[in-house]
């Protein structure tokens, strides 16, 4: 269920209100995207909002099993060969599934190093390295069409520092929108999202950077999120688009992202301590703990699941987010929160935290995760595609000769641009630059060896001219010297 929207102080898109959640309900979808109130009116602005709502393409998000492991290097290393001790794997995401569709916000939930950014950038279809599961997009796998209706904002954003807020959109807006707007409209979009985003304050800034004093943290962030935006993504995804925010413009960041979702768009953002008033703005929400999932499913039947569990708040009046992101660290309501504990202690209170952990787990797998499991292989309307075909495991693509790999790497690569074929072509680019390079500087060396030959041999001939004998010549233009010695008998001279 859509959180009760009297709960938010900020004002709403018409059509925001209308709770769409069915992914089948595509027509309602009325508010093409972050179109505010007051925008409507001319008719070129309607044409606009047109053009956007036709590159709207609902889009039904399943992941189903997601498991993602890292090695660890505990081994002893070799310069050469690598470790030669067996590398244990360890698990950042453990088992994670869920289903998000067209109208609905999920926020991912969970300490920090829980696996919240890895498993965003799993279902942005950017995680290289051992992942294993299903990720759908309308049943189909993530392919170029699917990655140009995606708006992934990462959690550092990559601007030029030179430019202002207001260039910087309308430069994105420019290469971005689609061919069909006209300039004018195009940078009517730009002035709707910097507005949107409550940037108008800070739009004839430079971003800055390093070197360069510019617009602040959370200024930055809103402009990442304002790239996205304006290309109107059928599918958002948002890696901590709140973090160093004060809490009124991170509740007017989530409150345009919840706008966006009733737009008719899928919206997944990772988020670390959400307050409660954001909290009540999320639709679902997904909690993980050390990379397994503890909740999935509705934002306000996370406090009932838990209590039927037998986890209890403290209080009566909690945050759910405060309290669920202290149960996904082992901490209950019962554990001894005093920091003036011995070693014993505090060993005993890890335990006790793990046990937490533990139960939860299992829980989540006996009683949340059969019904998540069962929606998940549902077949929506959307899940067919043209052919017919349906998204594979991810584990199941991978022929075992690293040939055979290495040709379907190329192939994909070339078809469909996917993550995957990007890492095998990058190492394909990163193997043939450095042969390139290594010719070159070879090519550069010989060249430096006969242009001292040659210069030794002029030193020679001239210091043989005025002395008669042989000697240290100066390079020109360095601090060097070489021996010129007429023993070389002009063919090399230089030692
Ligand atoms: N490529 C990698 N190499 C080494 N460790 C990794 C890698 N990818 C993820 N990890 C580890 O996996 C864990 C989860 O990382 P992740 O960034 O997903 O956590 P997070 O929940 O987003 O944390 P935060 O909230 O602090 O951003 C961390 O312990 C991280 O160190």
């Amino acid at each position: 269920m859509p959180p009760n929207e009297q709960e938010s102080s900020f004002p709403k898109t018409p059509g925001a209100n209308q709770g769409v959640t069915s992914p089948v309900q595509e027509t309602r979808f009325s508010s093409p995207s972050h179109v505010i109130p007051g925008h409507d009116g001319p008719s070129h602005q309607s044409r606009q909002s047109s053009v956007l709502r036709q590159s709207l393409r609902p889009i039904i998000l399943k992941f189903e099993e997601l498991t993602y492991s890292i090695t660890s290097q505990t081994g002893k290393r070799s310069y050469w060969f690598g470790s030669q001790e067996p590398k244990p794997n360890r698990f950042v995401l453990n088992g994670v599934s869920g289903i998000v569709k067209p109208g609905e916000l999920l926020a991912m939930l969970g300490p920090s190093g829980s696996g919240k950014t890895t498993l965003v950038t799993a279902l942005a279809g950017r995680l290289h390295g051992k992942l294993s599961g299903t990720v759908s997009y309308n049943g189909e796998p993530f392919t170029s069409a699917v990655k140009r209706k995606t708006g992934f904002v990462t959690q550092e954003d990559v601007l030029y520092p030179h430019l202002t807020v207001m260039e910087t959109l309308t430069y994105t807006a420019l290469l971005r929108l689609p061919k069909e707007l006209t300039r004018k409209e195009k940078i009517e979009q730009t002035e709707t999202v910097v507005s949107d985003l409550g940037l108008n304050r800070c739009s004839n800034s430079v971003i800055g950077g390093g070197l360069v004093r510019g617009i602040s943290g959370g200024e930055r962030k809103r402009v990442g999120i304002g790239q996205e935006m304006l290309v109107n993504p059928s599918l958002l995804l948002l890696d901590e688009p709140t973090s160093g925010l004060d809490s009124t413009t991170a509740a007017r960041i989530v409150a345009t992202l919840r706008t966006l979702a009733r737009g008719g768009r899928t919206v997944v953002t990772t988020i670390h301590q959400p307050s409660s008033r954001l909290y009540r703005m999320f639709d679902k929400v997904l909690v993980l703990s050390e990379g397994s999932p503890i909740y999935s499913g509705d934002s306000g039947r996370v406090m009932e699941y838990f209590g039927s569990i037998g986890f209890q708040p403290g209080s009566s009046f909690v945050n759910p987010a405060d309290f669920v992101l202290d149960l996904a660290n082992g901490i209950t309501s019962d554990t001894k929160q005093h920091d003036q504990v011995d070693i014993n202690g505090r060993l005993d209170r890890l335990e006790e935290q793990n046990s937490v952990k533990q139960s939860l787990i299992s829980s989540y797998k006996n009683n949340l995760y059969p019904p998540l499991k069962e929606e998940v292989s549902r077949t929506y309307p959307q899940d067919q595609t043209a052919n017919g075909s349906r998204a594979k495991s991810l584990t199941n693509r991978w022929p075992t000769s690293w040939w055979m790999q290495f040709s379907v790497l190329l192939k994909r690569g070339l078809k469909e641009r996917s993550h995957e074929s990007f890492s095998g072509l990058r190492i394909f680019m990163v193997m043939s630059v450095s042969i390139l390079s290594g010719l070159l500087w070879w090519h550069s060396r010989v060249a430096h060896i006969q242009d001292q030959e040659v210069y030794c041999e002029l030193f020679l001939v001239e210091s043989i001219i005025k002395s008669g004998s042989s000697g240290r010549a100066k390079l020109p233009g360095s601090d060097s010297r070489i021996n010129c010695d007429s023993s070389f008998c002009g063919r090399r001279l230089c030692g």
